[in-house]
C-alpha cells in the first residue's frame, strides 16, 4: 500500500500540478485500482494520506486560493456493460419504485472549471484543485473565447444574481497539435496530450498568453444559484445554459434504458476520432435533479453519475511465463505469456518480446509486472516494467541454449538482434521453409512441388525432412490417396524428383539453405572444396579463404554443418542419390568487369543455368541494357531490351551464338 501511495502520489503531481504526465491514463487508474482492492481487503490497513478518497492534486501556490461552497468532486467510472449495470442497479435500490431516465453528455478530457457570475457578469474562474479549494485563474478564464462574459436570458426573464457555472475547459485537437508545432519550432516544451496543454494555458500568469491558446469551455453543470433556477433537469439545465450562451456537450440525450445508454456509447465510441475536442468517455447522469438530491454523493464522487470510459491504450499485468518461439527461418523470438488483461479493446494474454536484448532493455523478468500497450489494430507490446512491484521469485530471462523444439544449439552471432535454432534440415519448425527452399528452381528445382503440397507430404507422415523426398517413390500408393493427386501428377511429381538427382555441387550446397550461404556463395564453395568430404572438413579458416565468406557466414556455415542431424540429412541425400560432376575449378575468368543482359526464351537452358554460366566466367549479369552493357544475349521473342541494345550498338548473340561462345571459353554444355 506504501509503495502504491508514493507511486500515486509522485504521478499525480506530474499530471496535475506540473501538467506533464509521466504514465499513461490506463497505468495510473490501474495503480489507483489496485490501492482500491486492498483497502477493500483489509480497511483496517487504510493509510490516512490514502489518495482513493481524494480528488485531483494540490495547488502549486502561485494563484490565490479559493475555498470551493460546494466541492467540485470527481466521476466515479465504469470500463464495461457489466460494470455499468452495476451501477444502474446501484441507482435503482435507492431509488425504489422510481422511474429512472439517464442523461448522456460527452465526456470531455480537460479540466474542471468553476465560473462565478454575479448579477449576469463573469467575475471569478476557479480551477478544481483537490476540490476543496482551488486556484482562481480568473485572468486567464476570461481570455476564453466562446465563455459568456455577461448572461442574457433570451426570454427576458432576469438570470439569478448569483450563479455558479462549472465546465470543462480544454483545447480542441487541432489547435493542440498547433500549439505543439508552434512550441518545437521555437524550441520550448511540448504538451503530451490536449488536456494538459489546456490546464497548463490556463495557469499561465500572463493573460496575453493564455490569450493566444484555442481555450474552450464547455458548461456540464450548475453548482449554486440564487434565487434558484427553474430546471427540473439536468437536460433542461443545459439547454438553458446554452441559451444563456454557454457552449455543452456536442452530443447530449435523455434514454429510458440502459440498453440505450449501452448503444449512445458504442456510437460515441466509434465515431470519437471525427470529433474536434478529446474526449474519453461518456458520463451518464440520472436526469432528475430531484433524484440526484435523494442519491447524493459517496466521498469523491456523486452517486447519480457515472463516466463510462473507453477502453484504456495502456493497462498493468504479470508475465507468467516466457516462451521462445522457433520460427520457420529457425529465429528464436520471446513471447511473454500474461496474466489475460483488457487493453485497447481486446483482452490480451501473448505479447512479443521480439528478441533477447529488447528483454534486456526492459529488463523483464517472469513475475514482473509490465505495461501492456495497444492502440488501434496495432499489435500490444510491453513498455514498462515495475521494479516495484518485483516479487523475490522473479526470474531473470536468459536466451536458451537449445531449440526448445528440436533441441539443437542455438546461436547468435555477435552484432546479430536474433538467435537461431542450427538444425536448418532437421528442426520440425524450419521444415516446410527448408522443403520450399530445397526443391526451388535456383536450388533443386523440383517442379511442381508447392507449399501446399509439402504440408501435406509432412502432415501424412509422408517425409520428415528433405531426404525423404527421394524415397516417395516407394510409396506411391499413399501418394494417391492424398487429396486431389491423381495419377499423373503423382507420376509427374516423383519424375521431377527423380530428374533432380542429377545437380551441381553449387546448386546442392544453396539448397541446404545455409544462413548467409547465397547462390554466389554457393557457388565458391563448391569451386574451393570440390568435395562434401572436403567441405565437411572446413574449418573456420579454410572457409574465409573462399570468396564471398565472411567470419559471420564462415560460423553460420560451420555451426549447420557441425550439427549431427544436418549432416545425416545431407549423408542420406547422397545415399538416394543425388550426384553431380566434380565442379570445373576456374583459374582464368576472361569475362571479368563486363557486363552481360539475358533476354526472351532460351530453349537449351534456363535463365538461372546461362546467369551462372556467365557469372562463372566473370562476368556480372544485370537485368537492363545500359551504355555500359557489354553484350545481350537475346533469346527467342526478345522485346525491348533487343531494341534498346540494337539502338545503343551493343553487341547482341542469339542462343546459338551465346553456346558456341561459352565452348570457346571451355564451358560445355
Ligand atoms: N497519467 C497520469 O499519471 C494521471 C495522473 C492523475 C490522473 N490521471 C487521470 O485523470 C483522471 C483522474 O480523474 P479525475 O477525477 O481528474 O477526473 P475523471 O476524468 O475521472 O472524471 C471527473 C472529471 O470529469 C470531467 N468531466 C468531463 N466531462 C464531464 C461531463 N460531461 N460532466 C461532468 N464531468 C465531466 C470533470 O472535470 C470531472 O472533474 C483519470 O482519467 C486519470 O487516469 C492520470
Ligand atoms: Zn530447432
Amino acid at each position: 500500500m506504501r509503495k502504491l501511495i508514493d507511486l500515486i502520489r509522485i504521478n499525480s503531481h506530474a499530471y496535475y500540478v506540473m501538467d506533464a504526465p509521466i504514465l499513461d491514463d490506463g497505468e495510473y487508474d490501474e495503480l489507483l485500482r489496485r490501492l482500491k482492492s486492498l483497502e477493500e481487503q483489509h480497511p483496517d490497513w487504510i493509510q490516512s494520506d490514502s489518495p482513493t478518497s481524494k480528488v485531483g492534486g494540490q495547488a502549486l501556490g502561485q494563484f490565490q486560493s479559493v475555498v470551493h461552497q460546494v466541492p467540485m468532486l470527481s466521476l466515479g467510472n465504469v470500463f464495461n456493460h457489466e460494470d455499468l449495470l452495476a451501477f444502474d442497479q446501484r441507482v435503482r435500490e435507492r431509488l425504489p419504485n422510481q422511474e429512472i431516465r439517464y442523461e448522456l453528455e460527452l465526456k470531455l478530457d480537460g479540466l474542471a472549471v468553476s465560473l462565478h457570475y454575479l448579477n449576469g457578469q463573469l467575475v471569478q474562474g476557479v480551477t478544481r484543485g483537490d476540490g476543496e479549494t482551488g486556484e482562481d485563474i480568473s485572468h486567464t478564464a476570461k481570455t476564453i473565447r466562446n465563455l459568456p462574459h455577461v448572461l442574457i436570458d433570451p426570454t427576458g426573464k432576469p438570470v439569478p444574481r448569483i450563479l455558479e457555472v462549472r465546465g470543462e475547459v480544454l483545447i480542441p485537437k487541432s489547435g493542440f497539435h498547433k500549439l505543439n508545432r508552434d512550441a518545437e519550432a521555437r524550441g520550448l516544451k511540448t504538451y503530451v496530450n490536449p488536456r494538459n496543454a489546456a490546464a497548463g494555458s490556463l495557469r499561465q500568469l500572463d493573460p496575453a498568453i493564455a490569450a493566444t491558446r484555442p481555450l474552450a469551455f464547455y458548461a456540464y453543470s450548475i453548482a449554486q444559484s440564487e434565487p434558484a433556477h427553474e430546471c427540473p433537469t439536468q437536460s433542461e439545465s443545459l439547454y438553458w445554459l446554452k441559451s444563456l450562451g454557454f457552449t455543452v456537450s456536442e452530443r447530449l440525450e435523455v434514454v429510458d434504458s440502459i440498453a440505450e445508454v449501452q448503444t449512445v456509447y458504442d456510437q460515441i465510441n466509434a465515431g470519437r476520432e471525427e470529433l474536434a475536442v478529446e474526449i474519453d468517455g461518456m458520463v451518464v447522469k440520472v436526469d432528475s435533479l430531484r433524484q440526484q438530491q435523494q442519491l447524493g454523493f459517496l466521498s469523491r464522487e456523486p452517486r447519480w453519475a457515472t463516466a463510462y470510459k473507453f477502453p484504456a491504450k495502456a493497462a498493468l499485468t504479470t508475465v507468467e511465463q516466457i516462451d521462445w518461439q522457433v520460427g520457420r527461418t529457425g529465429t528464436l523470438t520471446p513471447v511473454a505469456r500474461l496474466k489475460p488483461v483488457f487493453v485497447g479493446g481486446v483482452t490480451v494474454s501473448n505479447v512479443t518480446l521480439h528478441n533477447i536484448g529488447e528483454i534486456q532493455r526492459l529488463d523483464v523478468r517472469v513475475g514482473d509486472s509490465v505495461t501492456v500497450y495497444r492502440t488501434g489494430d496495432v499489435i500490444p507490446k510491453v513498455e514498462r516494467v515495475w521494479p516495484e512491484f518485483r516479487p523475490a521469485s522473479a526470474q531473470v530471462v536468459e536466451l536458451p541454449s537449445n531449440c526448445p523444439v528440436c533441441d539443437s544449439p542455438v546461436i547468435m552471432p555477435e552484432g546479430e538482434a536474433l538467435a537461431r535454432c542450427t538444425g536448418g534440415l532437421f528442426c520440425p519448425a524450419q521444415r516446410i521453409e527448408a522443403i520450399r527452399h530445397f526443391v526451388s528452381r535456383k536450388a533443386m528445382d523440383i517442379d511442381g512441388l508447392g507449399e501446399r503440397w509439402a504440408e501435406g507430404l509432412l502432415s501424412n507422415g509422408l517425409i520428415s525432412d528433405v531426404s525423404d523426398l527421394y524415397q516417395l517413390h516407394t510409396r506411391r500408393d499413399e501418394l494417391l490417396t492424398l487429396e486431389k493427386l491423381g495419377e499423373k501428377s503423382v507420376q509427374n511429381l516423383l519424375d521431377a524428383i527423380e530428374a533432380s538427382k542429377k545437380t551441381t555441387f553449387a546448386r546442392f550446397i544453396y539448397a541446404l539453405g545455409i544462413r548467409g550461404v547465397g547462390e554466389n556463395t554457393s557457388r565458391h564453395l563448391a569451386e574451393q572444396f570440390q568435395t562434401l568430404a572436403a567441405l565437411f572438413a572446413a574449418d573456420l579458416d579454410s572457409l574465409k579463404m573462399t570468396a564471398d565468406v565472411g567470419e559471420i557466414s564462415a560460423n553460420w556455415i560451420l555451426s549447420f554443418l557441425g550439427e549431427t542431424h544436418n549432416r545425416q540429412i545431407i549423408e542420406r541425400l547422397v545415399a538416394a542419390g543425388v550426384y553431380w560432376d566434380a565442379p570445373v575449378k576456374r583459374t582464368r575468368q576472361p569475362l571479368t568487369g563486363e557486363s552481360w543482359v539475358l533476354t526472351g526464351t532460351l530453349s537449351r537452358f534456363t535463365r538461372e543455368q546461362a546467369t551462372m554460366i556467365l557469372q562463372e566466367l566473370g562476368a556480372r549479369v544485370s537485368g537492363s541494357i545500359s551504355a555500359k552493357t557489354k553484350a545481350l544475349v537475346a533469346g527467342e521473342k526478345a522485346g525491348s531490351k533487343l531494341a534498346k541494345a540494337q539502338e545503343l550498338g551493343i553487341q547482341t548473340l542469339t542462343e546459338d551464338e551465346f553456346v558456341t561462345f561459352v565452348a570457346g571459353h571451355g564451358v560445355e554444355l
